[in-house]
């Protein structure tokens, strides 16, 4: 973080603070763009061109929201000031405003229009079940995926006209449940900046400080990674970025987002915000050795003046990207570990090495690989992992819920109406209940639509002997409903101020409900659900020691759980890192940088990997490249035959080690002889190909129990 700056970074980072300009700056990969932004908010900080709450950072993933954050804690930190405390640091690092754009977009709309949600996975599945049978008639076939039906709304939504009824009948559910899609929060966002007071908030009686905020307070954004912005967010950063100076930063050739849209619309819009635009350029690669640059340069055709040479200022290592092919996907596998444990014993730590795929199902299946061998890895998502999880979805749409129930036992007549429009989460945790079948629960709905009844007042109200299911569903439904006020009794869910104890409540209730979603095939599900809960506690006890005294904690759990859910709660809030390998998809390992990468292509499939995305995978690596099944014109992959050893590889350890600003003490032979002993210990024969990747595994598994990442 000390490092000197270059003479074209300084110049990036001095240039003055100037309203209603645009400054952007272009640079290749590892040329410090991300080090230049933060060192210029902490400049405009330092030198009070700006107050840091006048800063608004934008990023499109919660990955790159946590780097930058990180990063700046670590800059303030860096130089000694005898000004401010540690603490004092902390807390302007804190005021600065780093957020994803979704995440904006989220408080905006939230501001204005009191809770609202973003449908994940388990909402499409509840609705699924809801319009199961019209999308069979759709399908003309049984299955339709939860995809699908994305990919259906998503098109409905764009004006496509086939399936108008069952969509509209989706949309129309969505709207009376105030959940929204991504492109719609956008959407809902860029009409709240353009109509900041009209419909602020008669509803939740808050002021729309954010709204007014971006209108007036803020007077700098930072858009990091500006190539990957897609066209739906184009009117919504438009709107952001009026009157205020604009700095970009980027690198075209990194545009891995172009299936989503050409982005050269959006960043003309952006460019054209402000008269006065200057364009910076930064050359220099401080992160990838030669012999990893020459080969991605020479994947990327060239032609934009400002990538015409791009110094690197390390020396060779010595040891070019390793290129191989694996036919068999076991067999590669057993490669990776068989890597990994050599690496291991030499000064590679797990949390050094990342492996990075093209899709999501090859990250997952390699994290089950791992998983069932006890190798410990982290994955890396745009979207957090727990987030994602089914599990701790039902949860929260549990505790949404009981806020239902809450409300309609303990609330006044107009908050009630308010609060019961959300038939949304009595739908899903509904359908997540074993025995209620799909057809129940259409049943159910249209019934109580004929009614014009909310769904939970429904329930409530309407005797069961009137519903149109059978006895054992109506059985089913009546244990929901006594279930559900056990998790309310007496009024001490809104209560609790205490995360623990809300934390508790709700995951001791879960159990006793006899929902599908709660089932756990084997230790590991059970092993991840566990780590997801742990990141819930935290944005809960985030919620706990920020909210004000009068509001309670389940509703402001419920109001701000998407919004803190990864990056936008203070640094300092964050668990201890573990050493753990990262896997990762191409796209979420944007902007991060691994001092060992496999990039591991698809062996089985004809089309070769998109130039962009494989330059980004490639300069994510600092010092070690395994490119793995990659299929493009310009790798020749040769059959793995057996790989020389590293171990050996002196000259290169110590490259490795003064690179990474660690001891140097690589004694000869040293690491081999680790291996070898750690080999013994494990009893490995060499006869039997399998039991040497066991003990592959178990070498790794060792190594980690000692280190602690920093
Ligand atoms: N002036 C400098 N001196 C030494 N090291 C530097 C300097 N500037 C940046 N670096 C280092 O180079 C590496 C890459 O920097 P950074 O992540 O800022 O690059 P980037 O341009 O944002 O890369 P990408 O486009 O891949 O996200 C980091 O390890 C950073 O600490």
């Amino acid at each position: 973080m000390d490092k000197p700056l270059t003479a074209s970074q300084l110049q990036v980072v001095e240039a003055l603070y100037e309203p209603g300009s645009t400054l952007k700056v272009i640079a290749g990969p590892g040329s410090g763009k991300t080090l230049a932004l933060l060192h210029r908010i902490r400049r405009l900080i330092t030198t009070k061109q700006v107050r840091p709450d006048e800063i608004l950072v934008l990023s499109l993933t919660n990955k790159a929201v946590d780097n930058i954050l990180t990063k700046l804690l670590e800059l303030f930190h860096s130089v000694k000031c005898e000004e401010h405390t540690n603490e004092h640091l902390t807390t302007i690092v804190n005021q600065i405003n780093v957020s994803t754009i979704h995440g904006l977009a989220s408080r905006i709309v939230t501001e204005n229009e009191g809770t609202i949600s973003v449908i994940e996975e388990n909402g499409w599945r509840g609705l699924m079940r809801l319009v199961s049978k019209d999308m069979k008639t759709l399908q003309k076939s049984n299955a339709c995926s939860i995809r699908e039906l994305q990919r259906l709304f998503k098109s409905y939504q764009e004006g496509d006209s086939k399936n108008r009824n069952v969509m509209a009948k989706i949309a129309d559910l969505m709207k009376s449940c105030k959940v929204l899609t991504n492109e719609e929060l956008i959407k809902r966002a860029a009409f709240y900046l353009d109509n900041p007071t009209e419909q602020c908030i008669k509803l939740s009686k808050k002021e729309a400080v954010l709204t007014a905020d971006i209108k007036s307070k803020f007077k700098i954004v930072f858009i990091d990674e500006f190539q990957d912005i897609y066209p739906h967010l184009g009117a919504f950063l438009g709107r952001i970025c009026g009157q205020k100076q604009l700095a970009l930063f980027g690198d075209p050739n990194q545009n891995i987002y172009e299936f989503l849209g050409s982005n050269k619309k959006v960043i003309k819009q952006l460019e054209s915000i402000n008269t006065n635009l200057k364009t910076m350029f930064l050359h220099d690669n401080f992160r990838s050795t030669p012999e990893i640059m020459a080969a991605a340069n020479d994947i990327i055709h060239h032609s934009d003046s400002y990538s015409n040479y791009d110094p690197v200022l390390k020396g060779p290592c010595g040891i070019s990207p390793q290129i191989i092919r694996i036919p068999d996907p076991i067999d590669e596998l057993e490669f990776i570990v068989e890597q990994i444990s050599q690496l291991v014993c030499s000064s590679v730590k797990l949390s050094d090495i990342a492996i990075l795929t093209r899709t999501n199902a090859h990250s997952e299946s390699i994290a089950q690989y791992f998983r069932a061998y006890n190798i410990k890895f982290q994955k890396l998502t745009s979207h957090p992992d727990w987030l994602s999880d089914v599990r701790i979805q039902f949860l929260i749409d549990l505790l949404r819920l009981a806020t239902i129930a809450h409300y309609e036992v303990n609330a006044g007549k107009e908050e009630l109406e308010k609060k019961l429009k959300s038939d949304f989460s009595v739908v899903v945790t509904l359908s997540a209940m074993r025995g209620v079948s799909d057809q129940s629960i259409q049943r159910l709905y249209l019934d109580c639509r004929q009614k014009s009844m909310p769904f939970w007042m429904y329930l409530t109200h309407v005797p069961a002997s009137r519903w149109p299911v059978n006895a054992a569903c109506r059985q089913k439904i009546e244990s929901f409903k006594v279930n559900l006020s056990k998790l309310i009794a007496g009024g001490a869910l809104f209560d609790m101020n205490d995360h623990s104890q809300l934390f508790k409540h709700i995951c001791c209730t879960a159990n006793a409900f006899d929902s599908q979603v709660m089932q756990f095939k084997n230790k590991q599900e059970l092993d991840t659900f566990k780590s997801h809960l742990e990141q819930m506690l935290l944005v809960m006890k985030y919620c706990a020691c920020n909210k004000g005294s009068d509001s309670s904690l389940v509703e402001v759990f419920l109001e701000s759980y998407y919004d803190k859910s990864g990056s936008n709660y203070p640094v300092d809030f964050k668990m201890s890192k573990q050493d753990e390998i990262n896997i990762s998809t191409i796209h979420s390992s944007k902007g991060l940088e691994f001092p060992v990468v496999f990039l591991m292509g698809t062996p089985h499939t004809v089309l070769p990997i998109e130039s962009k995305a494989l330059y980004v995978g490639m300069t994510r690596a600092r010092n070690l490249l395994y490119l793995i099944n990659i299929r493009h014109p310009k790798i020749n992959s040769r059959l793995k035959t057996s790989t020389p050893s590293l171990l050996l590889n002196q000259s290169f350890w110590k490259y490795f080690c003064i690179d990474l600003n660690r001891p140097t003490n690589v004694q000869r032979g040293l690491s081999l002889h680790k291996y070898s002993m750690l080999k013994n210990k494990y009893n490995f024969s060499s006869k039997n190909k399998r039991s040497y990747s066991t003990m592959c595994k178990k070498i790794i598994s060792f190594v980690a129990t000692r280190y602690k990442v920093h």
